[in-house]
């Protein structure tokens, strides 16, 4: 079963905007979790241009399924997602000027540092993953920090998806393989969306879970969030 995990930082993306409290943050991880999504996501960044430190402690008590933080290992975001008692952390290694996240980790260069971060994490309970490009030396890497999972960065299939699926699909079904044969369980992420989850999908079976957020958003602009949940849990069948 793979499953979906909505990220809710384009909902604090549109309430920031005027600064009130409309579209609630707290409202949209209720009703996500009542209309069908099995997780929920979310990415605080430094400069909190959507997510905000409080907005994560507030989400957390309406949890019902399960909370993934993603964000870059810094004290304090380690202090707070442990705090918060994250069900997964996923190790992002952005920097605090990115529009968006754009690569995985190098493992090999980060060794040390995400071993430290893992065991820190699973002292806690937590499940971690690492964020990671579909490069089966990173995985191998990943692997040696003893994480849990590894989310695989998923905007190189997107943007080739359309062009020829086959080949964007290739090397993702390649890493999966990879992580399997080293025990690793298999998250994926960014830009997924109604037109390229499927396919991805049927290819990789070992997908434990996507986690969605700006396609599906976007998407419930225009059909609801009910009706958008719905089927991009559709798309996982
Ligand atoms: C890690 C990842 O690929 C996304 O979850 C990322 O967190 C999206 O961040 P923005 O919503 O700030 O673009
Ligand atoms: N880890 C990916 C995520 O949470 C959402 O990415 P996107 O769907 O907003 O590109």
């Amino acid at each position: 079963m793979t499953r979906l995990s909505v990220n809710i930082n384009k909902i604090a993306t549109l309430r920031n905007s005027r600064g009130g409290a409309v579209p609630s943050v707290k409202d949209a991880t209720t009703n996500c979790q009542k209309f069908g999504a099995q997780g929920i996501t979310i990415h605080p960044r430094p400069d909190e241009r959507h997510i905000t430190r409080k907005d994560v402690y507030e989400i957390k008590p309406l949890i019902t399924t399960e909370f993934n933080i993603e964000g870059y290992p810094s004290k304090e975001f380690l202090q707070m997602v442990i705090e918060v008692r994250a069900d997964q952390v996923t190790l992002v290694p952005d920097t605090h000027y990115q529009l968006t996240s754009d690569h995985g980790w190098d493992t090999w260069k980060n060794l040390g540092f995400l071993q430290d971060v893992i065991s820190e994490l699973k002292e806690n309970g937590i499940r971690t993953s690492i964020f990671v490009d579909a490069n089966p030396s990173m995985i191998e890497g990943a692997a040696e920090t003893k994480t849990d999972r590894i989310e695989l960065y998923t905007e190189p299939y997107a943007s080739l998806y359309p062009i020829n699926r086959s080949k964007a699909i290739e090397p993702f079904v390649e890493a999966a393989k990879v992580a399997d044969s080293l025990e690793i369980d298999v998250n994926a992420g960014h830009d997924l969306s109604l037109e390229n989850l499927n396919y991805m999908f049927k290819h990789i079976p070992n997908l434990k879970e996507v986690s969605i957020g700006h396609a599906l958003i976007a998407d419930a602009l225009y059909l609801g969030l009910e009706t958008t949940i719905q089927k991009y849990l559709e798309c996982l069948k």
